[in-house]
């Protein structure tokens, strides 16, 4: 399994962002993206997540099976800033849409909603309503949404952000288990997330991408 990026360049309205970005990671990499505010972190996961076109260049996934040109977003969980969660309906509710909605794709399959809701240590609030939940309990649900479909590729934008020290290490070890199941990380940070076999790419903004620096 392989997701690649090919001199990728980026513009968001007038700006362009980032240019010449490419990448190349096999089943059980990761890649952590560092840099500053601004320098472009949010808007390659965008890209690579399909969400946004890019300027320049491709991403590319290719299957376990050797499946070709597939979409990467079709293979990936993209977590984003926001949760992605409805606040008026129940923890169990949202996580069950979101099971539904996603389903498994070939080659693993997702947790019961209280298996992933006891992974992410909150097996007893399902019955709340996601809105009551604090900052930190609604990302760890957030999480949780990574843990019920299967997707080989997770591209995760701040994921510890709102987190206590124990969540840290808890996604840490989230990350690391998906990775040592073959499966790819993106992930964009601004403090150590302590993974395993991961690389990092240093954003510099527009440029330090003229420049061609990419440390
Ligand atoms: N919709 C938009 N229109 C115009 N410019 C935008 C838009 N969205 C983002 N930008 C600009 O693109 C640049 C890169 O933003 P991006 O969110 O990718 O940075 P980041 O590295 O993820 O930052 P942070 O560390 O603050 O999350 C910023 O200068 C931002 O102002």
């Amino acid at each position: 399994m392989h997701l690649s990026a090919e001199n990728l360049a980026a513009r968001r309205g007038e700006d362009l962002i980032f240019l010449n970005v490419s990448f190349d990671l096999a089943g059980g990499d990761a890649l952590v993206l560092t840099g500053r505010n601004g320098s472009g972190k949010s808007t390659l996961l965008r890209v690579v997540a399909g969400l946004l076109r890019p300027e320049k260049g491709r991403v590319a996934f290719t299957g376990k099976d050797g499946e070709l040109d597939r979409p990467a977003g079709e293979a990936s969980h993209y977590l984003g800033h926001r949760n992605a969660m409805k606040s008026e309906l129940t923890v169990a509710e949202n996580l069950t849409f979101w099971k539904t909605f996603f389903g498994d794709m070939p080659g693993g399959s997702g947790l019961d909603i209280n298996e992933a809701v006891d992974a992410v240590g909150l097996a007893d609030i399902t019955h709340l309503p996601f809105g009551y939940l604090s900052a930190g309990q609604q990302r760890r649900i957030a999480f949780a949404k990574l843990l019920v479909a299967h997707r080989p590729i997770w591209i995760l934008d701040e994921p510890t952000a709102a987190l206590d020290s124990s969540a840290d290490r808890l996604f840490a070890e989230l990350i690391t288990a998906h990775q040592k199941k073959g499966g790819i990380v993106l992930a964009a940070t601004h403090q150590p997330l302590g993974l395993e076999n991961a690389q990092e790419m240093r954003m510099t903004g527009f440029v330090g991408a003229s420049e061609g620096v990419w440390g």
